[in-house]
């Protein structure tokens, strides 16, 4: 099993770094990492969360005398709404922040991507549609930029897998994942964007919270996300209606691969049984 990074900190480490960095702001937090993770990247769908970040990064660059000391990695699904991908140069242009952008493999447009994998896919196999969208690109991008670690948009708040989330971890490959505004609400994220004036995605002033794919993104009900309701309601909108609560991209890589070779494998069998000439 090939590991995507040498080990930085030792896991004795990393509990010590955790303890260290409790109640720390984000902006100590992403002061840390830049004084002693290598290999850093942010990854990011450009959501309020990663874009408080951003800016963040941005302010403490500008204090080192440096441009903009962390690259971003946007997963471009291909599904995403026109405002994200607007927004994805926009924020990339006004920060001066390195792009890096990444497709589905063999796909740059829905209509290539529905002829290699088929149509709907995210209907008929979500978890498919979430290792080739998602969790193949992330890792082809980790592999090819030399990524040994990423800032992430996620917080506590948001509930589900994430309560429980710290604010340095090291995932089943070796990356370091960095959630610098863990400890934020919704309403601090919002008002630290408002006040610093950061560009964000004009879907939020239409009643939208958490953005995603097109196809998997609705307005969460209003009453969901009342300020009486905490940040319960924040991702309400995504994968409305079914249990799902996660893209892929933030579960176990090897598990995730494992299971889809597994059913192409099954699926190239099948077309072999029935005299399908199928390529591997
Ligand atoms: N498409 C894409 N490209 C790069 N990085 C991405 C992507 N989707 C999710 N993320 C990372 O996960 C953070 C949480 O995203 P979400 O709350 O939207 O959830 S989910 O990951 O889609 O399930 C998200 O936080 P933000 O930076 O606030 O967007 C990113 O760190």
């Amino acid at each position: 099993m090939t590991t995507l990074a040498s080990p930085q900190f030792s896991p004795e480490e990393i509990d010590q770094i955790n303890r260290d960095l409790a109640g720390k702001t984000p902006q100590e937090i992403l002061n840390w990492a830049l004084d002693n993770v290598k290999g850093l990247y942010q990854t990011t769908a450009f959501g309020l969360t990663g874009l408080a970040a951003l800016d963040m990064i941005s302010k403490i660059s500008l204090e080192r005398n440096e441009i903009h000391m962390v690259p971003l990695i946007f997963l471009d699904t291909l599904y995403h709404f026109k405002e994200t991908t607007d927004l994805a140069q926009l924020a990339s242009d006004t920060y001066l922040a390195p792009l890096h952008t990444y497709t589905p493999q063999n796909a740059s447009s829905p209509s290539s991507f529905e002829a290699e994998y088929g149509p709907r896919l995210w209907e008929t196999d979500e978890d498919s549609y979430d290792y080739l969208v998602k969790v193949e690109p992330a890792q082809r991008a980790y592999e090819e930029l030399g990524v040994k670690a990423v800032v992430t948009g996620r917080r506590k708040s948001q509930g589900e897998e994430r309560a429980g989330l710290k604010v340095v971890e090291v995932d089943e490959r070796g990356l370091i994942k960095v959630n610098p505004l863990i400890e934020w609400s919704f309403g601090q994220v919002k008002e630290y964007i408002d006040k610093e004036n950061v560009p964000y995605n004009p879907l939020l002033d239409q009643g939208y919270r958490s953005i995603g794919d097109w196809h998997s993104t609705a307005k969460p009900d209003p009453s969901a996300t009342s300020s009486s309701n905490g940040d319960a309601g924040e991702r309400a909108g995504r994968w409305q209606g079914k249990k799902k609560s996660e893209c892929g991209l933030h579960k176990d890589y090897f598990q995730m691969k494992r299971a889809f070779e597994e059913k192409r494998r099954e699926a190239v069998e099948v077309a072999q049984d029935n005299g399908v000439d199928v390529q591997v």
